[in-house]
């Protein structure tokens, strides 16, 4: 199965978006955010870092780039989506995903590992984890405090639309400790946690990130 992992300019974590994909068993497409296609990939990563310098705001302008148009025509049509921190600020920017990241509400760059609680485990990208299942993979974002209005935030919680969320103390402020959230079909799914850089032993902080890789191996629908 193809992995598209687009890289903008500033992407800092699409090679070890590519590297978990591979240990993941899947094979990673690298796509570049001014391709005109997504090269008949299967799903796509939106890997972490700082696109166009977070300028405007963190994922605005990379909300924009020339390929993020077919990202989003093909999401409607059900392309698995996955947005990891400065990737779901793309995503949230892009419409694709509900509320917004804004700036951590203490204004430090919180880098370290996290504790999570999978809340969907029947996502596209959550399917190898199980619901209440705790995970430790690293967090590290300025710009990670997801908020949306109270009545987008109930209907999310209504909906069951909260796939991950912050167990041991939320490192941004993050409305009701929201860690990443789910597009209505259970396809684009966004989180500001790395789960690529929890793939290995030797690295650690544990290997609890590479579910989300695996998963969308059995989630795709070949015609
Ligand atoms: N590691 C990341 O992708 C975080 C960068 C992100 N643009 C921020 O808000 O800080």
């Amino acid at each position: 199965m193809r992995i598209g992992v687009i890289t903008f300019p500033g992407s800092l974590d699409d090679v070890d978006a590519a590297r978990a994909v591979r240990l993941a068993g899947g094979e990673a497409v690298a796509l570049w955010h001014a391709d005109d296609d997504l090269s008949g990939v299967d799903a796509v990563v939106l890997p972490g870092g700082f696109s166009y310098g977070d300028y405007l705001r963190a994922g605005a302008i990379a909300a924009r780039a020339p390929l993020m148009r077919s990202v989003v025509d093909r999401a409607h049509a059900g392309l698995p989506v996955l947005g990891i921190c400065n990737g779901f600020q793309v995503l949230c920017e892009a419409g694709l995903l509900p509320g917004a990241l804004t700036r951590n509400g203490h204004l430090h760059f919180r880098n370290r590992d996290q504790a999570l609680l999978v809340e969907r485990a029947d996502t596209a990208w959550t399917s190898a984890y199980t619901t209440g299942q705790r995970i430790v993979v690293p967090v590290k974002n300025g710009e990670g405090r997801y908020v949306a209005a109270p009545a987008e935030l109930d209907r999310l919680e209504g909906e069951g639309r909260v796939v991950v969320r912050y167990a041991d103390g939320n490192p941004n402020g993050s409305s009701r400790d929201i860690a990443g959230v789910t597009s209505a079909d259970g396809r684009v799914v966004g989180l500001m946690p790395h789960p690529e850089h929890a793939v290995e032993d030797l690295t650690g902080p544990s290997v609890d990130g590479l579910g989300f890789f695996t998963s969308v191996l059995s989630s795709v629908v070949t015609a």
